[in-house]
């Protein structure tokens, strides 16, 4: 792992878990300690991502996209964000809070999908050249939760359900297992309930980023 002067978290979750809420909260409590902080979210974060990231999501395409092409597809836009945004903002000594990384395609193409994850683990290892996040918060909550939460928010603001979305709930119940396996396994993980009201799951949230905070004052004094 490259050693950066910054901080580099990543949310995780299924659809509607409160990441982008709660990745709000964590930006204002860090920057009301005077931490520079750059929130970016995949796929997308620089203007190319968000182009494959349309390409991705909402454009109507005239044939289905094969599952190996969503797997290349998302590993492109990972590498210019991490080339253009992340790496650049780590260098810098700028906290990176960022809405979804690898483990997204670890959960929704390796255990969703089904891609080998032998595969994702090298271009994984293409794309990222070294940056891994420090710390990771999974939201959890069962699919038909952060589902209905999620279809309330796209009615909300007139939102159309964009591909992936549409998939049927035994997906999601599968990319659901795949966090929680990646969270056993990743010592980065810290899994917060996400079915409690917002303002208790804001309160662990930042209970965490706040001991990661205590974590990185120690290491410079070290
Ligand atoms: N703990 C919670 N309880 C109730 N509603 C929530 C909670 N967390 C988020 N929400 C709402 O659910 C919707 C989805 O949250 P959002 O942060 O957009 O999720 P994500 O980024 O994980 O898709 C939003 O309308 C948000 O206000
Ligand atoms: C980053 C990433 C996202 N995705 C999917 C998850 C989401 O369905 C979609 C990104 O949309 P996003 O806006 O993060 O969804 P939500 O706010 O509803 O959680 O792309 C993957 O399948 N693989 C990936 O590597």
């Amino acid at each position: 792992m490259l050693t950066t002067p910054g901080r580099f978290i990543t949310f995780e979750g299924g659809e509607g878990v409160g990441k982008s809420t709660n990745i709000q909260a964590v930006a204002r409590h860090l920057e009301s300690q005077g931490i520079s902080v750059v929130v970016t979210r995949e796929p997308g974060g620089t203007p190319i991502a968000e182009r494959i990231r349309n390409d991705l999501l909402k454009a109507h395409h005239e044939e289905p996209m094969s599952d190996m092409t969503e797997l290349l597809l998302m590993f492109a836009a990972r590498a210019q964000h991490v080339d253009a945004v992340i790496r650049p903002a780590l260098e810098r000594g700028d906290w990176v809070l960022c809405d979804r990384f690898t483990d997204s395609t670890i959960a929704y193409q390796g255990y969703g999908r089904g891609l080998s994850l032998d595969n994702i683990e090298q271009l994984k290892a293409l794309a990222q050249g070294g940056i891994e996040p420090h710390l990771t918060l999974l939201l959890d909550a069962p699919v038909a939760i952060g589902m209905g939460r999620a279809r309330a928010r796209a009615q909300d603001l007139a939102e159309e359900t964009d591909r992936i979305e549409a998939e049927a709930i035994s997906f999601f119940e599968k990319v659901r297992q795949g966090f929680l396996a990646l969270a056993e396994r990743y010592p980065r993980f810290r899994v917060i309930d996400a079915t409690a009201p917002l303002e208790q799951v804001t309160e662990q949230v930042l209970k965490v980023v706040a001991d990661e905070l205590e974590h990185k004052k120690q290491q410079a004094e070290s």
